[in-house]
């Protein structure tokens, strides 16, 4: 990275008093203006990354760096530049929407500014809602308010916790314009997803994380890349010990302990590959009941990722 990250994590792990560790030794630099998508499974470790860097949740061992300053040290600092749009709204359901986002405002001791909030309302689809009291608005416009708090001090990095999580698709929508707006301001942008789509879709990078481990951080178009190929599954009549030395030049791997092959190849070549795979199969006396072609995923990846480092 050229410039220095406007985010740098080193060596940040977490166990908590239970004993569990939720974090072992994440490295981690985000540029500014990026937007990144840290994917895992429930229990991976995304919240509690989220809550160290936010200064919520005291790290085991690490340093985090926000914007050149240590963010332990200059933790005021650290909050003032960040905005944090947790997975749920702690608030007073009393209040109304503009009476909250102002006092969020207020609380990082931010001069009033009711024309940057109406901004903010209205990109949210929230301003015809302002003087409504939270108790009365349903659950996506709730998430909206969430989202409004944490815009409310304009801050230069915004945390987002399962931004879409339980949300209708227009909200979704709403959501990723939003992300994409806010980065054309050059604020820098961190969401953690469960949904394979929402990454693909929003991030420059993408970080998986597993067991508190992250395995891979990629720019999206390397993974999207990877997406380019497709796969051939053949479920063989009986199953094999090892894929035969007859059937080198295919990309093959033996799978579902040996019942099946699968054949990995570029779905943008000419040649697949598939007719003379099929061919010498037949040649070979082969028998296969089935055949199952797809798409390999960023799910697929994912999934192969994690699934490795559980072997
Ligand atoms: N305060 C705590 N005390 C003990 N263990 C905790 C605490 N908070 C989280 N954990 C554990 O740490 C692990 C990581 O949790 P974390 O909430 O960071 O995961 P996550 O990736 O955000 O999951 P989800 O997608 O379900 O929100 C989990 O096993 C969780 O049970």
């Amino acid at each position: 990275m050229q410039t220095e990250p406007i985010l740098a994590i080193r060596g940040v792990s977490k166990t908590y008093a239970s004993g569990h560790q939720a974090l072992k030794s994440v490295d981690l630099d985000i540029a500014k203006g990026e937007i990144f998508a840290l994917l895992g499974p429930n229990g991976a470790g995304k919240t509690t990354l989220i809550s160290i860097v936010c200064g919520i949740v005291t790290p085991t061992t690490g340093t985090i760096t926000v914007a050149g300053r240590d963010a332990q040290v200059d933790y005021r600092y650290a909050r003032s530049v960040i905005g944090l749009v947790p997975q749920e709204l702690s608030t007073d359901a009393f209040e109304s929407v503009i009476a909250t986002v102002r006092f969020s405002r207020g609380l990082f001791g931010k001069k009033r500014d009711d024309a940057y909030l109406e901004q903010v309302l209205r990109d949210l689809s929230l301003w015809d809602k302002r003087d409504a009291k939270l108790l009365e608005l349903s659950g996506g416009m709730k998430r909206r308010v969430l989202i409004a708090k944490a815009l409310s001090h304009e801050p230069d990095i915004l945390f987002l916790d399962e931004p879409t999580a339980g949300v209708d698709v227009s909200l979704r929508r709403d959501m990723w314009r939003l992300v994409h707006r806010l980065r054309e301001r050059g604020v820098t942008i961190i969401l953690t997803t469960h949904y394979i789509e929402e990454a693909e879709e929003m991030a420059d990078r993408v970080g998986v994380i597993n067991k508190g481990e992250l395995l891979l951080v990629e720019r999206k178009a390397e993974l999207m890349k990877k997406l380019g190929k497709r796969q051939m599954e053949i479920a063989l009549s009986e199953p094999m010990t090892a894929v035969p030395p007859e059937l080198a030049e295919w990309d093959l791997a033996l799978i579902d302990e040996g019942h099946k092959l699968r054949y990995v190849f570029d779905a943008q070549a000419e040649r697949t590959g598939i007719p003379s795979l099929l061919r010498r199969l037949a040649d070979m006396g082969v028998a296969f009941k089935d055949l199952d072609t797809s798409k390999s995923s960023l799910e697929d990846i994912f999934v192969d990722l994690v699934e490795e480092r559980a072997a």
